[in-house]
Order: C-alpha cells, then sequence, then structure tokens
C-alpha cells in the first residue's frame, strides 16, 4: 500500500441531483427497474476519487413498496452549464453540469491509476492482482472510449490494452466475475480474459465489488455477432460451435478443479426443481403468455428428485451465451461471468451442473436462428457444441438429457420476462422454444 487518497468530494446539491437521477435512471440500459413505478432515487453513499469525480450509490425505491435496488453511478461535475465532449449529462446545477462518471476520461483515467497503485482510500479498496509484463501501465494511461455496446453494466477502453468494467446493479458479497476470472487465470485456463485489478468497498453488510480491471482483447468478434453473419449468409457454424464447446468445457474443467465439485445428490435435485419453479411462477405474473405451459412445466421441475445419481454440481458461469464468447484467432474466450445481475451474490454462487452452462448456449443457438436461419442451422450448431464439449470434458450433454431440458426449459422462463422488461418484441423467441420442448406446439424443431 501506498499513500492515502484524499479528495474533498465535489460539492454537490444531494437533493437536486436526486430529482435529476430520478428522472436519469429509468432511461439507462443497465436499470433493471423498468416494469416497476420508481418513487425516488436515494443517494445512500458517496466515494471521493478526485475533485471532481465520485462514486455514488444510489437506492432506487419504488412505488410498490417492494424491495429497492442499489446501484453505482460515477459522476463527474464540471464548472460549466455545457458537458465536455462525450460527455452524458445527468444534471445542470446552476452553473455546473453533472456528467455520468464512465464518459469523463478524466475519472477513468484516475480510477485505473488507484487500481494499479493500490491506494488506500477511506472509503473505497483498490487492489491490482499480481504484476505482470502487460500490468501495471508503465505511464499515465492516455485514450479511454466507451465499449458502446447494450450491455448489463458499462466498460470503458483504456489504450486499447485495459477494460474498466463498472458493475450497475449491486448487491453484497464478492462478485463471481472477480472470484472466477481468478480462480480461472490462477489455473492458467487461456480462455478467460487476463484480470488485473478490482474495486471494492465495505457497506454495514458486507463487502460489495464495484468494478474489475481487465486486459482488452482488440479485434474480438463475439459470437452473438458471428453467429448472426453465419444465419444471414447462410452459412453452417459448426466449427465455430465445436470449437465454444471445447472452450466452455476447459473453463467447467478448470473451475471445478480451482473450486471444487460433488455429486448432485436428490435434496439438491429438489431444491433445484423448487427454484425453477418459484422463477417460473414469478414470470408467470409479468408473462401472462407462459400460462399454456405452466403445468408441463412445473412437471418437468418436479421430475428432477427422481432422476438417478450421476449429475456433478460446481461454479459455473451462470449467464452463458454467444455474447459471453469473444473470438480471439481461432479460439474462444469466455467473459461477464458475473451471473445474472439482479440475482443475490449468495444465489450466483451456488453450485449448479455445468449443464446450466451448456443450456444457456443452446438457448443461444436457437436466438440466432430465429434471425432467419434454415431450419436446421439451430440443431446442427447445437449437436456441434455438445459434440466439442464431450470431445475436451469427456461427457456427453445429453447423457443427462431431463435435466439439461429442465435446465434449458428454466433458461428460456428467464428469457420470457428479460425480453418483457428489454425487448418485447423479441418474446415469442423464448415463448416458441418453451413450445418446442414441452410438446405444445405442433412444428418441428428447427
Ligand atoms: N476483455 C475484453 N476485450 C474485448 N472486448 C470485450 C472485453 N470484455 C468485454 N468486451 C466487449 O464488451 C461487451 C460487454 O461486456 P460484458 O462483460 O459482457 O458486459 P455486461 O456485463 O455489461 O454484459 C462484450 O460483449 C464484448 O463485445
Ligand atoms: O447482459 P448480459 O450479457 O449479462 O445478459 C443479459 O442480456 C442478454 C441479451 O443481450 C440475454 O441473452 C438473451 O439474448 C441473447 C441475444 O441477444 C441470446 O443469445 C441469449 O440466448 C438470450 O438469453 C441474457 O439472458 C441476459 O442475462
Amino acid at each position: 500500500m501506498s499513500d492515502t487518497v484524499l479528495a474533498d468530494a465535489p460539492p454537490i446539491d444531494t437533493a437536486r441531483l436526486e430529482r435529476a437521477l430520478t428522472g436519469w435512471l429509468p432511461g439507462q440500459r443497465w436499470y433493471a427497474g423498468k416494469d416497476r413505478p420508481l418513487r425516488t432515487a436515494r443517494v445512500v453513499e458517496v466515494g471521493a476519487v478526485t475533485s471532481h469525480g465520485m462514486i455514488l450509490l444510489v437506492e432506487a425505491e419504488y412505488a410498490d413498496g417492494g424491495p429497492g435496488q442499489l446501484y453505482q453511478v460515477p459522476i463527474a461535475v464540471h464548472p460549466a452549464p455545457r458537458p465536455p465532449d462525450g460527455g452524458h449529462v445527468i444534471a445542470v446545477q446552476d452553473d455546473e453540469s453533472v456528467i455520468e462518471g464512465m464518459s469523463d476520461g478524466t475519472l477513468v483515467r484516475e480510477l485505473l491509476h488507484l487500481v494499479a497503485g493500490e491506494r488506500e482510500h477511506p472509503r473505497l479498496a483498490f487492489r491490482s492482482e499480481p504484476r505482470c509484463a502487460a500490468w501495471p501501465p508503465p505511464g499515465r494511461v492516455a485514450g479511454c472510449r466507451p465499449l458502446g455496446v447494450e450491455q448489463s453494466n458499462t466498460s470503458v477502453v483504456a489504450d486499447e490494452r485495459y477494460v474498466l468494467k463498472v458493475f450497475r446493479q449491486l448487491h453484497t458479497g464478492t462478485n463471481p466475475e472477480l472470484e472466477l476470472t481468478r480462480a480461472l487465470r490462477a489455473a492458467g485456463n487461456p480462455h478467460t480474459a487476463p484480470l488485473y485489478g478490482a474495486v471494492e468497498t465495505e457497506l454495514s453488510d458486507g463487502p460489495v465489488t464495484l468494478a474489475v480491471v481487465q486486459g482488452f482483447l482488440p479485434g474480438a468478434a463475439d459470437g452473438w455477432t458471428r453467429a448472426l453473419a453465419a444465419v444471414r449468409e447462410g452459412r453452417d457454424f459448426a466449427e465455430q460451435a465445436y470449437a465454444m464447446g471445447g472452450a466452455v468445457a476447459a473453463v467447467h474443467r478448470d473451475l471445478a478443479a480451482r473450486l471444487g465439485s460433488r455429486p448432485m445428490d436428490e435434496e439438491h435435485r429438489t431444491e433445484l426443481g423448487e427454484a425453477f419453479r418459484t422463477r417460473l411462477e414469478q414470470a408467470l405474473a409479468h408473462v401472462p403468455e407462459l400460462a399454456p405451459y405452466a403445468a408441463d412445466l412445473r412437471a418437468a421441475y418436479a421430475d428432477l428428485a427422481g432422476l438417478p445419481p450421476g449429475p456433478t454440481v460446481q461454479r459455473v458461469h451462470g449467464d452463458l451465451h454467444l455474447g459471453q464468447l469473444l473470438c480471439t484467432g481461432a479460439d474462444w474466450t469466455v467473459i461477464d461471468f458475473e451471473g445474472e445481475p439482479s440475482c443475490a451474490m449468495s444465489l450466483r454462487a451456488e453450485r449448479h451442473s455445468p449443464l446450466r452452462d451448456v443450456a444457456g448456449m443452446l438457448r443461444s443457438f436457437d436466438y440466432a436462428a430465429a434471425h432467419g436461419a434454415a431450419p436446421d442451422w439451430a440443431r446442427a450448431s447445437r449437436e456441434a457444441f455438445c459434440r466439442g464439449y464431450a470431445d475436451t470434458s469427456g461427457t456427453d450433454p445429453h447423457a443427462q438429457e431431463a435435466l439439461l431440458r429442465a435446465y434449458t426449459l428454466d433458461k428460456a422462463v428467464y428469457e420470457t420476462a428479460y425480453e418483457r422488461r428489454n425487448r418485447p418484441d423479441w418474446l415469442h423467441i423464448p415463448l416458441a422454444a418453451i413450445a418446442r420442448l414441452t410438446g405444445r406446439d405442433p412444428a418441428p424443431a428447427p
């Protein structure tokens, strides 16, 4: 540890800022309360980083009386009503503009230098992973640009070498992104981006991970983009899907080796079925279109208790889809290990069958195929993925078909709620899959 950072908090009018945040928050892509009536956005914690930049923790309070949500909003205060180029305005107060902090290069650079220097701070802990050739940065970080993709968090690329990823919806506990990528890097797994450091804080109920710094993979295309291009150009995707299967299997192997695995006993299978059922009942409240399939879904989940022994459980990715694999040369890198952003950390840290991730990928090929693929494109991609997975792990995902089907149905139910909130025009994609998998749709499987 070196010197202590003592940045005086920039002066802000909290009441006015809260009014501005209440209007601004619902417009953000990562805001998860879109289907609830927001009463107010309340600033609950502040960590000053520079004399003009700070990290705010903002509690979204809802008029429905249900639990609030905690969000991270870094801000920068500029001494002019007109923001600097690229700055996203949250509020204009008198002669000053309050801009979203991740659109402020000075604040982003300062956060990276604090992580690199492992500085002490009264509220925030800046931690660096062990030194390596690429870290820490040799000098001052110069250029910053937003990653600029639709996402649950906000990432900025610095000097085309580093990614600072700020988590938006916060929960108490260590974010699995930090825990799992750390374990994979320690295992020497080649399918993850380098992890360089993190920003954490301590709230009254425990630690919270605010951000991670990772290596930027230049020129990497994500699997979703690649799959959509293949669909639109009428190309087969089996070779890429096979390689993806191998990468995911290697990630599972190393997560099991570093963080443990154990047999999935009957109690665990029963609890899993109950958790799937709870998700279904919650989704039904927002997605009444699920009602015709509810009985079949409940039956598939109830069947889990009686499955023969065999499956194992371990830490898994938890939210795997084509967009979470980046193509780096001939190989694939798995990113975004944070799990489902709306879930508590204790839930995300639960052990699952690796089939949960396999199911996520199978669903994703289905999503890509919905954009115009030939009828057997999704099936061929799914089979190639499973072959690649089996060849690396020695276990064919289809050997536990009932479990794979239940995970796939659960993911599709999750997707219906996700699409209702974020992309109602896409709701038909998971609904069609549920119809197909429950045999309620006479159309042949793609
Ligand atoms: N290390 C990286 N190198 C290059 N691009 C990246 C890297 N990490 C993420 N990306 C890009 O940013 C996008 C969003 O990142 P992700 O970690 O999935 O964020 P979120 O949690 O917000 O979904 C990815 O789909 C990918 O295109
Ligand atoms: O933001 P994240 O990447 O962590 O994940 C969320 O958003 C995803 C959408 O981008 C969503 O994935 C769903 O849409 C994908 C296509 O855009 C598709 O490939 C996936 O199969 C489908 O689940 C994901 O579920 C959500 O958690």
